[in-house]
């Protein structure tokens, strides 16, 4: 299993690492639950590019959905979506702010039929949560907006240009795309410094000293501090998934351009004890271009994504909501919307009854 010309972690997805400057960088050294970043690397290693960042300035006349006075929820629905869904009028939303559309995604994995017609868009300045029931296909959807997975029919769209299967140098689309996985997926044989500047160290220019100072920084935004010489074995869960955040958030400083970048969660808060999740819950906000990060900077990340099955991260860390349920968007609203929804699935989840639609 080749590692050779591509690499996925937890940000920033894909980059060539032949040009290793970090000498004790080898694909074993992750550990073995990151099994399905290996078998995506298998996938995609045909592809041939030099990097998937691309620039491309946010829309000069964007404000985030609260900016205009109007509340959020005055402009979504309760509505349902798939067969009852009524999807968000257009005229209501203005498209040019639209940086990731799925346009009736079907995905099938042999027999089974995971999704059978997803629609949705992610606006720039969104924060939106995806939920619904274990293996209706929320981590499927991810990785086909990220590239890493191409749909069997229906069409996702990057800031309005169609992508065709998964990521490669044709559809630079002016946005950088990062998926954040579940189990933080660090180096194990490398430091919190490398893994965090992994990026930086093997696909930019800037000297190491340099890197060095941006990675402190960047950890300093997570509120990591001190940390950088230590393993990941050295880490607890919720410090290595603050890790796996500031390596999704670093950048190349050194480039004219400030990239519009959506990030994708993954599962960010499974697994930690509720303070734990307020911290990365918190922390998730606090990069949103709408805050301020943990030493008081603007955050840089357009829109982000989660799934989650956590209610304190639905709560706490977004917006708006995308209900999949059996391969299809059974429902989307605001936050304050899913709590108060009448809506008998909406209820059964939040409520989590036994009894409702939905059938274990
Ligand atoms: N590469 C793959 N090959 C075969 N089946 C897959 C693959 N990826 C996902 N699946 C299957 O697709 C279904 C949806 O998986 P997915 O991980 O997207 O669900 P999910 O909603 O994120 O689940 P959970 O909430 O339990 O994490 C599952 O039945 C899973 O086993």
């Amino acid at each position: 299993m080749g590692f050779s010309s591509l690499s996925c972690i937890s940000s920033n997805l894909c980059f060539p690492t032949n040009s290793h400057r970090l000498k004790g960088f080898n694909a074993s050294s992750l550990s073995s639950s990151y099994g399905f970043v290996l078998e995506f690397d298998e996938k995609i290693q045909s592809l041939k590019k030099t990097s998937i960042c691309a620039c491309m300035a946010p829309p000069r006349d964007f404000r985030p959905p609260e900016a205009d006075g109007v509340s959020p929820t005055k402009k979504f629905n309760d509505g349902v979506a798939g067969e009852n869904v009524r999807s968000v009028s257009d005229h209501m939303m203005d498209d040019s702010n639209v940086l990731i559309e799925c346009r009736d995604v079907h995905k099938s994995f042999g027999e089974k039929d995971i999704l059978k017609g997803v629609s949705f868009k992610i606006r720039h300045g969104e924060a939106v949560g995806i939920i619904g029931p274990s293996g209706t296909g929320k981590s499927t959807i991810l990785k086909i907006m990220a590239g890493l997975l191409a749909p069997d029919k229906g069409e996702v769209y990057v800031r309005g240009k169609l992508r065709h299967g998964l990521i490669s140098d044709e559809e630079l689309s002016g946005l950088r795309i990062g998926l954040v996985f579940q189990s933080a997926a660090l180096f194990d044989s490398l430091t919190v410094r490398e893994n965090v500047g992994f990026l930086l160290y093997e696909n930019s220019k800037m000297p190491d000293d340099h890197i060095a100072d941006v990675v402190t920084e960047t950890l300093a935004a997570v509120g990591l501090k001190d940390v950088e010489n230590r393993l990941p074995s050295e880490l607890s869960g919720g410090m290595k998934k603050r890790v796996a955040l500031a390596r999704s958030i670093i950048f190349d400083s050194t480039k004219d351009t400030i990239e519009p970048e959506v990030l994708l969660y993954d599962e960010p808060t499974a697994g930690l004890d509720p303070i734990a999740s307020t911290v990365v819950e918190d922390l998730i906000r606090s990069v949103h271009i709408s805050n301020d990060d943990e030493v008081g900077k603007p955050g840089k990340i357009s829109s982000y994504v989660v799934v989650t099955h956590q209610h304190s991260t639905i709560r706490r860390a977004v917006d708006r909501i995308l209900f999949l349920h059996e391969g299809k968007v059974v429902w989307q609203g605001m936050t304050d919307e899913f709590s108060t929804s009448t809506t008998p699935i909406v209820r059964q989840f939040a409520s989590g009854s036994l009894d409702g639609p939905i059938k274990y």
